[in-house]
């Protein structure tokens, strides 16, 4: 891999760096990807200030784009803007061929692009199909002045790599300093062609896919030498693209580099899960090189095909997949096993063999038994645990429901599974040598006094915040009221359950366990277990 400076040095000087100081500083760029806002304000005034506002949310150069500015006059407002740039500036004029607002005549267009050179923007961006004007030209002008990106905007998914090849030779033909590949991604595996782009090239480059399911493609660019990842200003949200605060707050991108280990979190929807920032700061604390991003799969299939790499260290894995991915691992801890729902992979660092864990089960069930201890005062282990003979009520038979049954029974828990689906209930209830019942049930069942309530479902979770899984009346004769669901923290179901006099557990405390749990697998270290809960205290 030829990362961002290491390319920018041998395109530049023709030289590799031999020297030791140099090597060190060389070694020192490598993994300094610039963080890029672009910037889309209407007016020159607006897009001055809007430079300043991206330096101070961290960026490391903005991306002007005239094509934005309403009445745009060349002259005096790219003086004003390359005046008062407070960054590196590109300046991109994006005509609407490519998918861009500039309607009027070309020759006005690339008119523009060489004033903004001469003015000194220390980079101009080119579209491939008009590169062969204007990058010779400019390049010849000011040997020493700003740098071309030649780019190109592809309409729809990402090609084949083949494809990808074919189109970089052509960019790199042109004397671009840097190239800048864009997709849409309809899918994460279209994303690995990207990664191997931006690991073969011979120029810097720049490539990503825009859209939810290309996310990724902007968080992992500096682990593949990516020479820019795009972060989008407070309050100017872009599909695809993180925020400046995320990419520096969550994801530190700037520490990121070619040895970063990739774990992610595989999930439909994914972009709600709290994981993120959680296990990233947690990675730092320990001072562990790993990124946790969030992966959105369609295809659970043709993900573990695609993505074979060691880089790509391990997963959490969330809704709806946690049963469906049993299947795509090699080999099954027994526990994950008897709940037949996997939370967790890793790749085996030998074999690259895929190793399937549950933690949700310990996540849950110690979270429970934590607050009825403490309830009862009780310190220190204790041979019984407070739930041994209780009736243990779940709802919901999913990964989560199959996690905590399977955990209640094991602390010797009498199971009661409610389910829509009654025969998903009933096979989960024989794993448990428990009792499985319809879902609309549950409405008007009397536990047992000081039974156990668990709701598995997504019932209390956007957008059924104010529902609750069972009838409020029957609330005060559950001795604890725990729910899985972990946004909100404080469910309807636990105030009513509060309310109501019963203990109430949140899905919080089952996240940050069987993240604790994660992370001592992902990193074969022991997790900061008090930082991780102050994290989840102080921003969960
Ligand atoms: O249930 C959850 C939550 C989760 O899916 C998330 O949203 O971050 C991550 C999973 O590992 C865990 O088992």
């Amino acid at each position: 891999m030829l990362p961002f400076f290491q390319k920018l040095l041998r395109v530049e000087a023709g030289a590799t760096a031999t020297e030791p100081y140099l090597q060190i500083y060389v070694d020192k760029l490598l993994s300094d990807s610039l963080v890029c806002a672009p910037l889309m304000a209407r007016s020159v005034e607006q897009m001055v200030i809007d430079m300043q506002r991206a330096k101070a949310q961290g960026a490391d150069a903005v991306e002007v784009r005239l094509d934005f500015i309403d009445s745009f006059q060349p002259s005096p407002d790219l003086e004003t803007i390359i005046r008062n740039k407070p960054l590196p500036v590109i300046i991109v004029y994006r005509p609407r061929w490519e998918g861009g607002q500039y309607e009027g005549d070309e020759h006005t267009r690339l008119e523009a692009l060489r004033l903004a050179h001469d003015l000194g923007a220390d980079y101009i961006d080119v579209e491939l199909k008009v590169a062969s004007y204007l990058v010779g030209e400019v390049k010849n002008k000011h040997q020493a002045g700003g740098k071309v990106i030649v780019s190109s905007y592809l309409n729809g998914a990402t090609p084949s790599k083949e494809d990808l090849g074919h189109l970089v030779a052509r960019m790199q033909a042109t004397g671009a300093d840097i190239i800048k590949v864009v997709s849409n991604a309809d899918d994460i595996t279209e994303l690995e062609r990207i990664f191997h782009l931006l690991s073969r090239s011979e120029v810097p480059a720049v490539a990503y896919s825009l859209g939810e399911r290309g996310l990724i493609s902007q968080l992992l660019c500096p682990k593949f030498g990516g020479a820019l990842v795009y972060g989008a200003m407070e309050g100017n949200s872009i599909p695809g693209l993180p925020t400046l605060d995320n990419l520096r707050e969550t994801y530190k991108v700037e520490n990121i580099n070619s040895d970063t280990k990739v774990f992610g979190l595989v999930s439909k929807p994914v972009s709600h899960s709290k994981g993120p920032i959680l296990h990233n700061p947690a990675f730092r604390h320990a001072n562990y090189n790993g990124i946790y991003v969030p992966m959105f799969v369609d295809d659970l299939k043709e993900f573990f095909e695609v993505y074979t790499s060691p880089e790509f260290a391990g997963y959490s894995v969330g809704f709806p997949y946690k049963e469906a991915v049993v299947q795509f691992c090699d080999e099954v801890h027994p526990l994950a096993k008897s709940i037949g729902a996997v939370n967790t992979i890793i790749r085996k660092p030998s074999d690259g063999k895929l190793i399937g864990y549950n933690t949700d089960c310990e996540g849950s069930i110690a979270a429970i038994e934590d607050a009825l201890k403490e309830q009862k005062s009780i310190n220190g282990a204790s041979l019984n645990s407070p739930l041994a003979g209780k009736q243990f009520v779940v709802a919901g038979a999913g990964g989560a429901g199959r996690a905590i049954a399977v955990g209640a029974k094991s602390r010797g828990a009498r199971v009661i599974i409610f389910d829509i689906d009654l025969a998903r209930a009933e096979s989960l209830a024989q794993v448990v040598s428990g009792e499985a019942q319809p879902f609309e049930s549950l409405a008007h069942f009397q536990p047992e006094n000081g039974a156990i309530l668990a709701n598995a479902t997504p019932i209390g979770m956007h957008p059924s915040t104010d529902r609750i899984p069972v009838a409020e009346a029957t609330l005060g004769s559950y001795q604890l009221v725990f729910d899985a669901v972990y946004t909100p923290r404080k469910t309807r179901l636990l105030k009513d359950a509060d309310a109501a006099g019963a203990i109430t557990v949140s899905g919080v405390e089952m996240f940050l366990r069987q993240a604790i749990g994660q992370f001592n697998l992902f990193t074969g270290r022991e997790a900061p277990k008090d930082f991780m809960r102050e994290i989840v205290l102080s921003k969960f």
